[in-house]
Formats: C-alpha cells, sequence, structure tokens
C-alpha cells in the first residue's frame, strides 16, 4: 500500500495573552505564528496529485483570516478558552479537516510555533 503525505508551510501574525499564566506570557505580546498543514492520502487523483498545494495554500490563508492580524483573546473560541499553541493547533485541524478532508484524502497533521525555538504538533 502507497501512502503519500503532503505539507505546506505559511505563518500569521497575531496578538495574545494566556489568561492566569504564572508569568510574562499573561501580558499581551505578538508572534509571527508559523503554520504547518499535513494531509495524508494512499491513491493520487487522475493528475498523480494527493491534492493541488495551490488548494492547500488558498484554504489554509482562507481558515487564517480571521486571525491575521487580530488579537486571539477577542476572536471565538479564544474568547473563551486560552489561545494557547495546543488550543490554536486543535482549531486549526478542526477547520483544515473541514476544508479539506474527502473520501481519499484527510488532514493528519498540525504544527503551530510561536516562536522559532517551540513548536506544538497536533493529529487525532
Ligand atoms: N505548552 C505551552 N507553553 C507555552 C505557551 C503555549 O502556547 N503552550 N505559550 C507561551 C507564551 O505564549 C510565549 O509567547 C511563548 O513562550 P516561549 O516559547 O518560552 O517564548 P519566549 O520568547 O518567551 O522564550 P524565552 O526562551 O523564554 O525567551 C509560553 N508557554
Ligand atoms: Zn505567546
Amino acid at each position: 500500500m502507497a501512502r503519500f503525505e503532503l505539507s505546506i508551510e505559511t505563518h500569521f501574525s497575531a496578538a495574545h495573552s494566556l489568561r492566569d499564566y504564572p508569568g510574562d506570557c499573561a501580558r499581551l505580546h505578538g508572534h509571527n505564528w508559523h503554520v504547518k498543514l499535513y494531509v495524508e492520502c494512499e491513491e493520487l487523483d487522475s493528475l498523480g496529485l494527493g491534492i493541488d498545494y495551490k488548494i492547500m495554500k488558498t484554504e489554509l490563508k482562507a481558515a487564517l483570516e480571521p486571525w491575521d492580524h487580530y488579537n486571539l483573546n477577542d476572536v471565538a473560541p479564544f474568547d473563551v478558552i486560552n489561545p494557547s499553541s495546543e488550543n490554536v493547533a486543535l482549531e486549526l485541524y478542526k477547520e483544515m479537516s473541514g476544508r479539506l478532508d474527502n473520501a481519499r484524502l484527510r488532514v493528519s497533521r498540525i504544527e503551530i510555533s510561536e516562536t522559532c525555538t517551540a513548536k506544538v504538533t497536533y493529529w487525532p
């Protein structure tokens, strides 16, 4: 059985603060959040593609638009749950699964980095 995993990377800019965090991350601060989206499939389409990278890029850009250049704490669901890297990864996974999953292909992982020294990976 063949397995393919495709990925694209991008970033968005947003502020956040971690409610009840015992330190400086409780204060409002900003990041260029680095995002990596992974999709997996076992069969290719008639063009020999898992999915066109262009579609992945377009859909990821659209999914990130509500967060880009905002304070995440003002945007649902982060007005209720903390905008930690973990929660950002989980919410983005759910959004991208809704946009891209089909009978042949599914979103497999989301990676989120607030800084170049720390990263979270979410997979179901
Ligand atoms: N598990 C998590 N830990 C932390 C998160 C998080 O989302 N998940 N977030 C933060 C802060 O938002 C902070 O911006 C990131 O902290 P850190 O990676 O430590 O970045 P610094 O620039 O502060 O790194 P220093 O090495 O301390 O200068 C914190 N923890
Ligand atoms: Zn932060």
